[in-house]
């Protein structure tokens, strides 16, 4: 049951995961087909059975295909309304207790499934920054199953008392839906336990086994690890949750943090000693910026509007910039970062993701595989990066205002001699059709002036421009530049050139704005959230897959080998500044201005 609930939690369901649906044509007519594999429902409920016998005839269109998908005509006015029907079918057949015992024969225990989610790591910052307030929020929205239970895993002494009360600390209400919300923490808590144990015991996973049981009553089992733990650990909690408290008649599937390894070689063993416990669709490589609304929108802006496709290419786009900054250091992560870096903490994995998203071709369907094949491509498509291509900085001591920001290197877990960069920006190109020649500057840096994550996208200026006297000689003038606003405050607008009202010849910038905070009043989602649900629904669409994995790898290995075999120091520049001057050099070579230096900032 598990989806069901997400039918009214995501009520686009077209496009989302509750199904893996395509398009097909029988007999000249247009079909839907909808997949119901993927969603959770035991194969006595299956929803093709419940048609066949008793909704047919209310659906005489429907067709029902062998392999239990059914497929339903899709009229191109009545998109909507057609799947509404399916949907309100389905959702009265399986919810009513009388019709599915005849139908599917189930007795209702096993008829129903859970879902457990177990965060392993259930102790740590992230778990309580983010999963806990995530699943909670997906509680709150009644986006989770009728029956699921949270389990927190982890060596810490705890009883589910003392998790429950760590946990309310970390909740928080929605801005925009207030209404119960105490009520539903408390609910929410109450579906909270805490099982104590090691990571590399299977005896303590049997016992966290045993408890998940209890608490799943003989429905069918479906459960979901979350592991929010040092990657040095990934591997014995796999084999342990795998071999000793994995799902005996439903789905296990796991999710991963990053970091995948630190280069090509740890990723691939990474991959191939996870495979020995998992199956590759077990695996739910996460990558939290893939949930971010706006990169979730990327997709939605290019290819469902006919004004921006036509323009996504060399033939009208100057450069593409990727930048992440934030105005906070490696405060308390410093032994974590020291290891990995700014290039493997942010570049490698969540800018060259938006990259691939921004550049990939036309996916021929919204499905996982047909999207992460175009992203493969791109990917691949790429030229490794090249040393001179690369800038790298680190931050210093600053004093501002009577307060005294530390450098890097004053974190105790970090040594003072760490060349470990905390900035870096690089110029990328893809050497297909159409970005043959178009530079995509990255840049990502900690403590620097503020935190903020966009794409800017630069157009070529306009040949013959009959305004040149307006603007002067400067070519970046009279450019338009979409900005994507990744965070914070969200939001798309274009820079374009204007008249300024008045009785003379004046041109100035102007932009035309899509502000989410004026335009929807609804609070937007944590990435977390969307993720989790995705996993929980089986879609993995946001979820890097393996050979994804290898070829964003593949691109940056040689030159973070190459920074550290040469010893490459970072240029200093100071807590809360711009970075280092010689990303503007390197912006510079390649005929670029950096966007965010301009007055939207
Ligand atoms: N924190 C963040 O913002 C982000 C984190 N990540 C990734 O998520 C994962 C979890 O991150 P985070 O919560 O910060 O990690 P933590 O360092 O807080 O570790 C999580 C838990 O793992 C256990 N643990 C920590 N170190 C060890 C060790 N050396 N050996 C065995 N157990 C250990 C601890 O639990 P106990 O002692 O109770 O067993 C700890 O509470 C990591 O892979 C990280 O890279 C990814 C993106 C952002
Ligand atoms: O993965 C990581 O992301 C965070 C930034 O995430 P955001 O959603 O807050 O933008 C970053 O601080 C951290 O270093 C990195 O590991």
């Amino acid at each position: 049951m598990a989806s069901l609930s997400s039918i009214h939690c995501r009520s686009y369901s077209y496009s989302s995961s509750l199904f893996s649906s395509h398009s097909s044509s029988i007999n000249g007519q247009q079909f839907q087909r909808i997949n119901f594999s993927s969603s959770g429902i035991p194969k006595c409920l299956s929803p093709a059975k419940v048609f066949s016998k008793s909704r047919k005839k209310s659906y005489p269109d429907v067709v029902l295909m062998q392999d239990g998908a059914v497929a339903i005509p899709v009229d191109p006015l009545e998109n909507e309304s057609s799947f509404k029907k399916v949907k309100d079918g389905l959702l009265s057949a399986i919810t009513s207790a009388e019709e599915l015992k005849e139908t599917a024969g189930c007795d209702m225990n096993k008829g129903e499934s859970t879902v457990s989610i177990t965060v392993v790591g259930a102790s740590g910052d992230l778990a309580k920054k983010k999963i806990f307030p995530a699943l909670f929020a997906l509680y709150y929205e009644d986006c989770l199953p009728k029956h699921f239970t949270v389990f927190g895993y982890a060596r810490s002494k705890m009883t589910d008392a003392e998790l429950r009360n760590m946990v309310s600390k970390t909740l928080t209400c929605r801005i925009d839906k207030r209404a119960n919300c105490g009520e539903k923490m408390d609910e929410f808590l109450k579906r909270c336990f805490y099982h104590s144990g090691q990571y590399d015991s299977e005896e303590n996973f049997s016992e966290l086994d045993k408890k998940l049981k209890g608490h799943e009553g003989g429905r069918l089992s479906n459960r979901l690890f979350y592991l929010s733990i040092p990657p040095n650990i990934f591997i014995d909690a796999v084999k342990c949750a795998s071999m000793s408290a994995s799902s005996a008649n439903g789905w296990t599937r796991v999710i991963v943090e990053k970091p995948f390894g630190r280069d090509s070689e740890s990723s691939a063993a990474l991959t191939k000693s996870l495979k020995q416990y998992l199956d590759e669709d077990q695996i739910f490589r996460i990558d939290h910026y893939l949930g971010k609304e706006l990169v979730e929108n990327l997709s939605v802006l290019r290819f469902s509007n006919l004004i921006f496709e036509p323009l996504w290419s060399r033939q009208y786009i100057r450069n593409v910039q990727i930048i992440f900054s934030e105005d906070f250091g490696t405060e308390g992560r410093g032994g974590y970062f020291d290891h990995y870096g700014i290039i493997r903490d942010i570049m490698q994995n969540h800018l060259l993701q938006i990259l691939a998203l921004f550049a990939m071709e036309t996916p021929v369907s919204l499905d996982a595989e047909d999207i992460r094949n175009e992203k493969v491509k791109v990917l691949r498509s790429m030229r490794p990066i090249r040393l001179e291509d690369v800038v790298i900085g680190q931050y210093k001591s600053h004093t501002k205002g009577g307060v005294t920001y530390p450098a890097y290197t004053d974190d105790k877990t970090v040594p003072n001699d760490s060349l470990t960069p905390t900035f870096a920006a690089a110029a990328l190109f893809i050497d297909n059709a159409r970005w043959d020649g178009v530079p995509f500057l990255m840049k990502a840096g900690k403590a620097l002036h503020n935190r903020r994550t966009e794409i800017r996208v630069q157009f070529r200026h306009v040949p013959g421009n009959l305004y040149n006297r307006n603007f002067g000689t400067d070519l970046d003038q009279s450019t338009n530049e979409l900005v994507i606003r990744v965070q914070p405050d969200e939001a798309i607008y274009l820079k374009i050139n204007n008249k300024v009202p008045g009785l003379g010849m004046r041109l100035d910038h102007s932009n035309l704005n899509l502000h989410y905070a004026a335009r929807y009043s609804k609070e937007i989602p944590d990435a977390y959230e969307r993720l989790l649900l995705d996993a929980i629904e089986g879609e993995r669409r946001l979820f890097i897959r393996s050979d994804e994995l290898d070829a964003a790898w593949s691109r940056f290995t040689p030159v973070l080998k190459e920074l550290e075999e040469k010893k490459i120091i970072p240029e200093y520049y100071p807590y809360g500044s711009r970075g280092p001057v010689g990303a503007h050099y390197l912006a510079a070579r390649y005929n670029v201005r950096w966007g965010d230096l301009g007055l939207d900032q």
